[in-house]
């Protein structure tokens, strides 16, 4: 683990997730799951939205049919297929969260190395942040879902480790970390890869 008790950390590289972090994104998963489940006449509700939020499409899927006990009905993958009609109209207007240009413009400004980290594959990352692309450049690099060296999304510690590895002169030790996240799955990974956490908090 990262933090020591008595110990002062010093952190020199900062990595970002992308949705509900970044990117106003988490809204469109939750609006296209809700719509799917009312099918089912089910609702969908924060406890399962948490469990889902930051992984990998596939392991989020898994999650979501078989924790409202759909599977017989809708497999993971048509879960997926359903869910991706949608989102495809929705992600190209992904806004920023409010701040985030300002800390990212911020870090860079000031010489700070920052990465993304994502759970998203590269086909949903181009979709929402093709109106952001100036700001994303920023970026010394950027790790997606569907890396070869992500093998497992967050709660596993990969995709935090690939970031650490890819900034100059790395690897970058997990002490001199900090990730900003906004899900549960986010923090354990970067707990499971001994990095220092900020969160956002949902108000
Ligand atoms: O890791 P982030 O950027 O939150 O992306 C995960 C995403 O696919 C949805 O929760
Ligand atoms: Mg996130």
């Amino acid at each position: 683990m990262a933090a020591v008790s008595g110990e002062r950390p010093t952190i020199t590289h900062v990595i970002f997730d992308m949705d509900g972090l970044l990117l106003d994104t988490e809204k469109f998963y939750t609006e296209v799951q809700e719509i799917i489940l009312a099918r089912f006449n089910k609702t969908f509700d924060w406890s399962l939205k948490a469990k889902m939020m930051g992984k990998k499409a596939i392991e989020a899927a898994r999650v979501f049919v078989e924790e409202t006990g759909i599977s017989d009905s809708l497999s993971a993958e048509d879960f997926l297929e359903e869910r991706e009609a949608m989102l495809q109209s929705l992600f190209p207007t992904s806004e920023l969260m409010p701040g985030a240009s300002r800390l990212i413009e911020h870090l860079h400004a000031k010489g700070v190395p920052i990465c993304l980290a994502t759970g998203s594959h590269r086909r949903h990352f181009e979709l929402k942040t093709q109106r952001h692309g100036e700001l994303f450049k920023l970026m010394h690099h950027i790790v997606l879902g569907d890396d070869p060296e992500v093998k497992q999304g967050k709660p596993s510690p990969d995709v935090f480790l690939a970031a650490a590895r890819r900034f100059e002169g790395g690897p970058i030790g997990s002490q001199k970390i900090l990730v900003f996240e906004d899900a549960p799955a986010g923090v354990h990974a970067a707990k499971n890869a001994g990095i220092y956490i900020a969160l956002r908090l949902i108000a």
